[in-house]
């Protein structure tokens, strides 16, 4: 796909993005106090924050059939690989030679090894944690209504929580995610943060704005429920063929439909975007993501977060953002320009990122957790 970046001073632009921040029903209030700009929307009452750069429209050019088609199979056989040792001699599926594997882990080094780094880095600051949650907080599994997280996982959050200001991004429906965390102090930033709502029980940050809600996307909600139900009809010959709707975007499941499948599935998503030039398409470890054009993603709700705790171009702050997907690189990108904080990208194979640091899968993000409240203790005078 083709995505056609339109100038920030576009009309259609601002008029999306004024149409969009016009369906909030709650405006975080920090955010709001330190807005400054005018929405440009001719009489609207409200106001769209100088940090956050909603204006640009992505216009999802989809055509070309075959090849796009070929192009997004390709790319999700090579999102979810299997570990395999690489040899200097035979290369792995992913054409790494061990050389390559030792280059990446150089550039990316484990979170662990580099724990000191980290906590020295954040002496005389906050630490804010973002973490995603599928192939995160939870292990990868087939059925998405069962990627349970344990027990253990929700007492590192929890207690990473009560020293640190916590926020979960994730593709999911935010209600959704709510469900398998349940955790009510945390911010919750679901369907890749287009739907973002402060904790429900309060917790220490008195900066923080916790009544926050914001919903860009919320004038696409009826086209994106009309397009789950064409998708579901159209994909249900496909044998283990899914559509989640994850409120502001879906998600078309592949990973329990046979390989020879996949193009006749990615082919039904593409005619059905066709119809939709208002939608675009993201990719996730065996998924085919649908969402609105609006230039909102998991790195702009880690800004807007940012700016709701009270932190907009704060030197004060160190964020740390925990993730394993391709949507997580727009908030690992955004760490990277701020040159503030740290992405970790939880990854036991090489991939291109921009985030500075690795974990191995969720079982090592629970240790890294645990690690930084015990250091956080002992740091902290009683
Ligand atoms: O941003 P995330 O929290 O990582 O959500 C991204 C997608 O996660 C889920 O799908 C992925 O996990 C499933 C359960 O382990 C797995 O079956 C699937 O293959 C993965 O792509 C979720 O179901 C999607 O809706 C999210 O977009």
């Amino acid at each position: 796909m083709t995505n056609q970046n339109v100038l920030v001073s576009d009309v259609k632009g601002v008029a999306m993005a004024v149409a969009a921040m016009k369906n909030q029903s709650l405006f975080s209030s920090s955010v709001a106090n330190s807005m400054i700009e005018s929405g440009g929307g001719g009489g609207c009452n409200f106001t769209i924050p100088r940090s956050i750069k909603l204006l640009k429209v992505e216009t999802a050019e989809v055509g070309g059939g075959a090849a796009r088609v070929n192009a997004w199979v390709d790319s999700l056989r090579a999102s979810s690989p299997p570990r395999v040792k690489s040899t200097t001699t035979a290369p792995s599926p992913l054409n790494q030679t061990e050389d390559e594997e030792s280059s990446w882990n150089l550039h990316h080094p484990s979170a662990m090894s580099m724990f000191e780094q980290i906590t020295n880095a954040s002496k005389g600051k906050q630490i804010v944690m973002f973490l995603d949650y599928d192939g995160t907080l939870s292990p990868i599994v087939e059925d998405p209504d069962r990627a349970f997280m344990s027990d253990e996982m929700r007492k590192a959050v929890r207690a990473v929580a009560r020293y640190f200001p916590t926020a979960i991004v994730s593709g999911r429906c935010r209600d959704k995610v709510y469900s398998f965390v349940k955790l009510a102090e945390l911010y919750y930033a679901g369907s890749h943060g287009m739907d973002i709502k402060g904790p429900s029980k309060s917790n220490k940050n008195k900066n923080a704005n916790q009544a926050v809600l914001f919903q860009p996307a919320s004038e696409f909600l009826p086209m994106i429920d009309e397009v789950c139900k064409i998708l579901m009809e159209k994909t249900k010959s496909i044998s283990g063929a899914r559509v989640e709707n994850n409120k502001f975007c879906l998600s078309v499941h592949f990973r329990c439909v046979e390989e020879k499948s996949w193009a006749a599935l990615a082919e039904q998503v593409r005619l059905v975007l066709n119809e939709y030039p208002k939608l675009k398409l993201t990719q996730g470890r065996k998924v085919l993501e649908i969402r609105p054009t609006i230039k909102w993603d998991k790195g702009k709700a880690l800004e807007f977060l940012l700016e709701s705790l009270g932190y907009a171009n704060s030197s004060e702050v160190l964020p740390v953002y925990i993730g394993d997907d391709r949507t997580d690189e727009d908030a690992f990108k955004v760490l990277r320009d701020r040159g503030q904080g740290f992405g970790i990208l939880v990854s036991k194979v090489p991939k291109e990122t921009n985030a500075s640091y690795s974990l191995q899968e969720p079982a090592e993000v629970k240790d890294f957790l645990r690690r930084l409240v015990k250091w956080k203790r002992l740091s902290t005078p009683q």
